[in-house]
């Protein structure tokens, strides 16, 4: 039985992360992929080939857009020429992920599937077995298909298929109001499709601050047709479509389509892993918790990424695997936080979240203010024909920001500013003391942080003993 300091199972953003960094360190490492190719869900299902989409149906979008400019832009869109793109983008980053790459840096990688057979050791494939002194997991997480009676018997997708279509839909209906159906809902809208989102929840994007939504739901409602407290009762076929059977406040609704996306939440893919035999707990979905350390009720054990349940993002995977590299190679104890993760929905405009929201501020009971800019104050948002968007900044009394959130055209790069504040302690009354060159879209993280100092010089006590001095020195 081959020896390890570390065995990482999964070839995705968070096990390649480990792999490559515990092995730079000097470790002996083996990494295990079950699916033949490394990379993971971000590259091949998940952030790239959708970013890939995306950026094609805004351009499908904009071209549109053109018709008011005087520019005639008919016709249909050959979603085969789109899927060519988003292989070429898939393609072209996989090659990041070449294991040629990983085995120069001296990781041993092993392509099948690994199960613990005891606390230290795993088998692969039922042939081959492993020992290590700390294993990672960091398995994911695959489309969560909620029991809804019909649903089996229709063709429907998932971020798993959808980017194989060749066809694009008439009419497609998307069950799920989060992130995953609404950057792809929109996508299809902008290539042409008519798009129903139906949510069963009260809002969509149920993640995100209160007035978040309700600008998201006002912008996105002019692409999608947005369907809330929708109770699915079941789906049938009709003719070469599918119907969709729900009550919505205590009402029938019928939407009809020719293409059907289910994207309502994740699954953890660990069920094959038998942790069982290792002594490792799992909670109720399945996923397996870990602490901040990264540590599973099993020491040596660690569980990173989409497979603890924690957060599923490509970011957080990262943080994570860096942090287990020293608490697996070196025996530390060192902690994440996710108090400042910050995460982005490429809808367009996108939306941005960093910290608390207004309702988990007052929740906690802290004494908070808020800062608020809407885009249509902003000049390079006017010039660009693009107001529709607000920037929200929650601080405590001191201006220690707690949380910002924004709704606008590429907020995702321009709201960085304030990442940097937050992870640098800085106030936001730093936002203000910058020169932002004119006329860029981050002013509109400047605009709001003036606010502050607004508020400081010109409702305190500062104009009267200013004005004394004024009246002094003439
Ligand atoms: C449509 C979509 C869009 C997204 N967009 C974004 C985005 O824009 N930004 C962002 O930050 N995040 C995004 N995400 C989330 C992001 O893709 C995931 O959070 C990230 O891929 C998680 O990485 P991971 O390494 O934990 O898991 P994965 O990437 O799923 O990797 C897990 C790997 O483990 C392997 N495996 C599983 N079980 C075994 C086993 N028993 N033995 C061996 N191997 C095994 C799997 O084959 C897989 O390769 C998106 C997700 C989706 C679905
Ligand atoms: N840009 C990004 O960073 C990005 C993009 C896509 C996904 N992701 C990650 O992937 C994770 C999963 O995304 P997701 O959108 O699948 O999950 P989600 O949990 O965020 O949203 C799923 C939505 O589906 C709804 N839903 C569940 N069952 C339903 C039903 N039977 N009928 C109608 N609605 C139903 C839920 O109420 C929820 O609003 C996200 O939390 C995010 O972390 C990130």
């Amino acid at each position: 039985m081959e020896k390890y300091d570390v065995i990482v199972i999964g070839g995705g953003s968070a096990g390649l992360t480990v792999a490559s960094g515990a092995a730079s360190l000097g470790a002996r490492v083996a990494l295990i992929e079950q699916s033949g190719r490394l990379g993971g869900d971000c590259l091949h299902f998940g952030c790239v080939p959708s970013k890939a989409f995306i950026q094609a149906a805004k351009e499908v979008s904009t071209a549109r857009r053109a018709a008011s400019l005087g520019l005639d832009v008919s016709g249909t869109v050959d979603l085969s020429a789109v899927k060519t793109r988003v292989e070429e983008a898939v393609g072209s980053i996989q090659q990041q992920d070449d294991p040629k790459r990983f085995t120069e840096m001296g990781v041993d990688i092993y392509f099948g599937r690994a199960e613990f057979v005891t606390p230290n050791a795993l088998l692969i494939e039922g042939e081959d077995y492993v020992y290590g002194k700390s294993i990672v997991i960091a398995t994911g997480s695959s489309p969560l298909i909620p029991e809804i009676p019909g649903l089996e018997d229709v063709t429907y997708h998932t971020n798993e298929s959808v980017f194989d279509l060749e066809k694009l839909p008439e009419k497609a209906i998307f069950i799920g109001g989060g992130p995953i159906s609404l950057e792809l809902a929109q996508a299809f809208s902008h290539l042409g499709s008519e798009v129903t989102v139906v949510e069963k929840a009260s809002s969509i994007l149920s993640k995100e601050d209160r007035s978040i939504q309700e600008a998201a739901v006002q912008v996105l409602g002019e692409d999608l047709r947005i369907v809330t407290d929708a109770d699915i009762q079941k789906v049938t076929k009709d003719g070469d479509g599918l119907s969709l059977h729900c009550t919505v406040e205590g009402k029938d609704l019928h939407i009809n389509g020719d293409m059907l996306f289910v994207g309502t939440g994740r699954k953890p893919n660990s069920g094959a892993l038998n942790v069982g035999k290792a002594g490792v707990e799992t909670d109720q979905k399945g996923f397996i918790p870990a602490g901040d350390d990264l540590r599973t009720n099993v020491s040596h054990i660690f569980s990173i990424g989409d497979a603890n349940g924690r957060y599923f993002f490509t970011h957080a995977a990262g943080m994570e695997g860096k942090q287990v590299v020293q608490n697996a190679v070196f025996g530390l104890k060192g902690k994440v936080s996710y108090d400042q993760l910050p995460w982005v929905t490429y809808t367009s405009p996108e939306i941005f979240h960093a910290g608390m929201t207004e309702e988990e501020a007052t929740e906690s009971g802290i004494n908070y203010k808020v800062y608020e800019t809407t885009l249509d104050d902003v000049d390079r948002f006017v010039a660009d024909h693009q107001t529709q968007g607000l920037v929200k900044i929650l601080t405590d009394w001191k201006g220690k920001i707690l949380g910002a959130h924004a709704v606008g055209e590429g907020a995702g790069d321009w709201m960085q500013p304030v990442l940097y504040a937050m992870a640098k302690n800085n106030g936001i009354g730093s936002l203000s003391n910058m020169t932002y060159p004119y006329p860029n879209h981050a002013a509109a993280v400047q605009q709001t942080a003036d606010l502050f100092w607004r508020e400081k010089l010109f409702d305190g006590p500062v104009p009267a003993v200013t004005k004394k001095l004024i009246e002094y020195k003439r």
